[in-house]
């Protein structure tokens, strides 16, 4: 059978904004409930939702028969871990946290097979591979892959030309919660100090010739990004959407502080 084709890395190469949503039930029946619902993309949260290595394989299973593509962030930039996640079959991977080109590099070769990379071979065991099913998978398996670095730190910022820079390195997600925090404005992303970095990070991916992505679940971030130059962006978070669909139901038929707090949005 054929490789299947990143329709997501596809897109990031076009010189078109795409709408994505976080993913954080970590079920596949609620992965598949948000990816039913035409987004382009959906991010399926290792980092912060209750997910493992199988929970995930769930989701992939759960959303392989719909357009939306899935983004899968790992907990860390571990290259044990990125094997797995690559053998369930994982095409796009989100690395949180990434500060300078060198871990770049190595999240680079932990993705690729000898003698470009450390992949480890994982053959007929591997969902990737169609389990064997499919042709070449060795040698091509580079080409539908797709590497996102999360930079949300100063010193991520800081770096973020020479990380974008790195070959292997499709596109720069700004990460503006642990970045306003980092910067000494926890739950302010809107501080116009974070401002400054995020644009300056969007800026400097677009000067490296890549591709920027964002969380902005609030209508006026995400429209500002995109007027930075940003190409890719989350504008929701299914739980929080979730939780404020519930909150206002109830608030229709009851009034008192157990219903009155809006849902965080980041
Ligand atoms: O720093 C950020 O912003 C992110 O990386 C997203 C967060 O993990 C979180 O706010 C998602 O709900």
């Amino acid at each position: 059978m054929q490789m299947p084709h990143n329709a997501f890395k596809a897109a990031l190469k076009k010189d078109q904004t795409t709408y994505g949503i976080w993913a954080g039930f970590a079920t596949g029946y609620a992965a598949e409930i948000i990816a039913s619902l035409g987004y382009d993309w959906m991010l399926i949260d290792g980092e912060h939702a209750p997910n493992t290595v199988p929970t995930i394989l769930a989701q992939l299973q759960s959303v392989a028969p719909y357009a939306t593509q899935p983004v899968v962030r790992a907990v860390t930039g571990d290259s044990v871990l990125i094997k797995q996640l690559l053998d369930i079959g994982v095409q796009t991977l989100m690395v949180p946290m990434v500060e300078t080109a060198e871990q770049a590099r190595e999240l680079v070769r932990a993705m690729r097979y000898p003698p470009h990379g450390i992949r480890g071979v994982g053959g007929g065991l591997a969902r990737a591979t169609r389990w064997d099913g499919v042709p070449d998978y060795l040698a091509t398996a580079h080409e539908e892959l797709c590497l996102i670095v999360q930079v949300e730190s100063a010193k991520g910022v800081e770096n973020v030309e020479a990380i974008a820079a790195v070959e292997g390195v499709d596109a720069v997600f700004v990460g503006p919660a642990d970045l306003s925090s980092g910067l000494g404005y926890p739950g302010n992303p809107g501080h116009p100090d974070v401002q400054a970095k995020i644009r300056h990070a969007i800026d400097a991916t677009r000067a490296a010739g890549k591709v920027s992505g964002i969380l902005a679940p609030q209508e006026d971030d995400a429209r500002r990004y995109q007027s930075w130059g940003c190409q890719f962006i989350a504008v929701g978070i299914d739980i929080s959407l979730m939780r404020q669909a519930a909150l206002d139901n109830l608030r229709r038929y009851k009034e008192g502080p157990a219903v009155s707090a809006p849902s965080r949005t980041y």
